[in-house]
């Protein structure tokens, strides 16, 4: 039965347990594994090596699409096993090890991972682990909730061990749309312009040689554990809503907005649920993460198309979408990640990116990764990939953190990942501030009046008006300008007054 996914019948001989399996990795190896957004990780063969590193210790390099599910981040970290680790991550226990000083991190723009190890800039992976639905005829790959960095890892990697996870549905093959740009310098166009269009193959095409083990598991991906939105996620999707609808009005925007995308947690999750209230129709994603919200919009008639590169959803949005899959199939394309991220398409397509902001400064610089400057949160993910193409880059957040303790709007961003040069629009649950062409004494002024929370307006407007008399096109006391944070780390607030 479990053979039948197997459809290149030479590779039958290839079915090893993991634990055989993850003998092929060695100290010092660079390994390349399937997994984004905690969707379609493999998941036996790390574990395995988990187990083996505790009699036998080695270190590796670890690259994947972007985050892991079934805890295998904190699993692989409490090993030991990682040296490096890169692109992106969400797990407390990687989290600490990486701000210990413990684990390498490399938090990249998503888009950019493999065209780093197509140009040889990063050292290409010794060995592949991806998980797949099943092996064509041919030997290629079927991804399954995710394809991140999985075609790229499986054609640079000298050897690829395929996990086939009998819990995901075969029905899945064919969802997906592999496309591998050409090398420079004689590479053309992304012939990509439409969210829907299919450019590439459903499978990873590699030569079945390559193939060194294939191992079965069972084990579903993670749930996603975003919160359903509350009194202030859902202030912010209103004002979102408010001000789309009011550039449709101005036609500057299309009736259906043009594809969007989405970042990953509670906050742009909630922001997309709020189109469930507005009267837009039509609207189509063109996104790297589709949760929960995407599938409740094709649900209400809202969406029509959503192109990602994997799927994670709730408990509940997990078995509605993948017991009915045939009704969401000719509405879901999973691409590459820098193929979903690539900026050649997010400008051509016209993109809404919201994203959402740990913090951001008064002329609009975004901090999305570092806690403080110094502690890493996840890390940039495809926030830049999106912001910095996009025909509209919006971010998000709550005016407050931490009960108050925190103010998200802060004199000087304490660590910029989207420059003020790259933002267009910001909003907090307390209002939104639109910069499209003001400078930046006019930008403070519109994110003092509509983003600031009111416990911390007065503390940012002396700051500004102290700031303005001083002088300069973006005015700043170099002495003060991260008071703020400095008084958190002393005093545990923000709050100076
Ligand atoms: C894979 C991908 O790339 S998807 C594409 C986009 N990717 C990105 O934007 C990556 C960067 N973004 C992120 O990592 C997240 O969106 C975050 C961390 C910025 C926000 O996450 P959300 O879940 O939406 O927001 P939420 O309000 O729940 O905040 C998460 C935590 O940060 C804390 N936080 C928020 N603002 C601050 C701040 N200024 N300082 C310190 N902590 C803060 C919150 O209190 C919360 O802490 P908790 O987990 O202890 O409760």
């Amino acid at each position: 039965m479990q053979l039948e996914r197997i459809r290149h019948a030479g590779l039958h001989e290839k079915v090893m347990s993991a634990e055989q399996a993850s003998e092929f990795i060695k100290d010092g190896m660079t390994v390349g594994m399937s997994g984004f957004t905690r969707a379609g990780e493999a998941k036996a063969v790390p574990k395995a090596l988990a187990e083996r590193v505790k009699e036998h210790p080695l270190k590796i390099n670890l690259m994947t699409g972007a985050s892991l599910g079934n805890d295998l981040d904190k699993i692989l970290t409490e090993s030991g096993s990682l040296a490096r680790r890169m692109p992106f991550q969400v797990d407390t226990t990687l989290r600490k090890a990486i701000n210990n000083g413990d684990v390498m991190f490399i938090d990249q723009h998503l888009s950019e991972t493999v065209e780093q190890l197509r140009n040889h800039q990063l050292k290409l992976p010794d060995i592949a682990i991806i998980e797949a639905i099943a092996i064509t005829e041919e030997g290629h790959i079927v991804p399954t909730t995710s394809v991140g960095n999985s075609a790229s890892f499986s054609i640079f990697a000298k050897q690829v061990i395929v996990e086939i996870n009998t819990s995901h549905k075969p029905e899945l093959e064919g969802l997906h749309d592999i496309y591998i740009p050409s090398y420079r310098p004689t590479r053309t166009p992304v012939p990509l312009v439409k969210v829907d269009d299919r450019i590439g193959s459903t499978a990873i095409p590699i030569p079945p040689e390559k193939i060194a083990a294939i191992v079965f598991t069972s084990q579903n991906d993670s749930y996603s554990t975003v919160g359903a939105p509350d009194e202030d996620t859902a202030a912010i999707a209103k004002h979102l809503v408010t001000f789309l609808e009011n550039e449709v009005a101005e036609k500057r925007l299309a009736p259906n907005l043009g594809p969007l995308q989405a970042g990953i947690g509670n906050i742009a999750n909630a922001v997309m649920m709020g189109l469930l209230d507005s009267d837009f129709t039509d609207l189509t994603m063109y996104s790297e993460v589709l949760q929960d919200s995407t599938f409740d919009l094709i649900d209400a008639g809202k969406m029509t198309f959503a192109s990602g590169c994997s799927v994670i959803l709730s408990e509940r949005m997990n078995s509605k979408v993948f017991d009915n899959l045939e009704h969401y199939k000719d509405k879901l394309i999973l691409r590459p990640q820098e193929i979903s991220n690539h900026p050649e398409i997010v400008r051509r397509l016209g993109i809404i990116a919201i994203n959402t902001a740990l913090e951001f400064d008064i002329y609009g610089n975004v901090n999305s990764t570092h806690v403080c400057g110094t502690r890493m949160m996840n890390g940039i993910g495809g926030s830049g990939d999106f912001a910095r193409n996009a025909n509209m880059a919006i971010f998000v957040t709550k005016s407050i953190a931490k009960d108050g303790a925190i103010s998200s709007v802060v004199p000087m961003a304490s660590h910029v990942d989207h420059n003020e040069h790259d933002v267009d629009i910001l909003v907090t649950e307390q209002g939104l501030a639109d910069l499209r062409g003001l400078a930046p004494r006019e930008r403070a002024v519109q994110i003092i009046k509509h983003c600031v929370h009111p416990d911390y307006r007065n503390q940012m407007l002396d700051y500004f008006e102290r700031a303005c008399a001083r002088g300069g096109h973006t005015p700043h006391l170099l002495d003060e300008a991260f008071s703020w944070h400095i008084n958190l780390e002393k005093n545990g607030t923000m709050k100076l007054l």
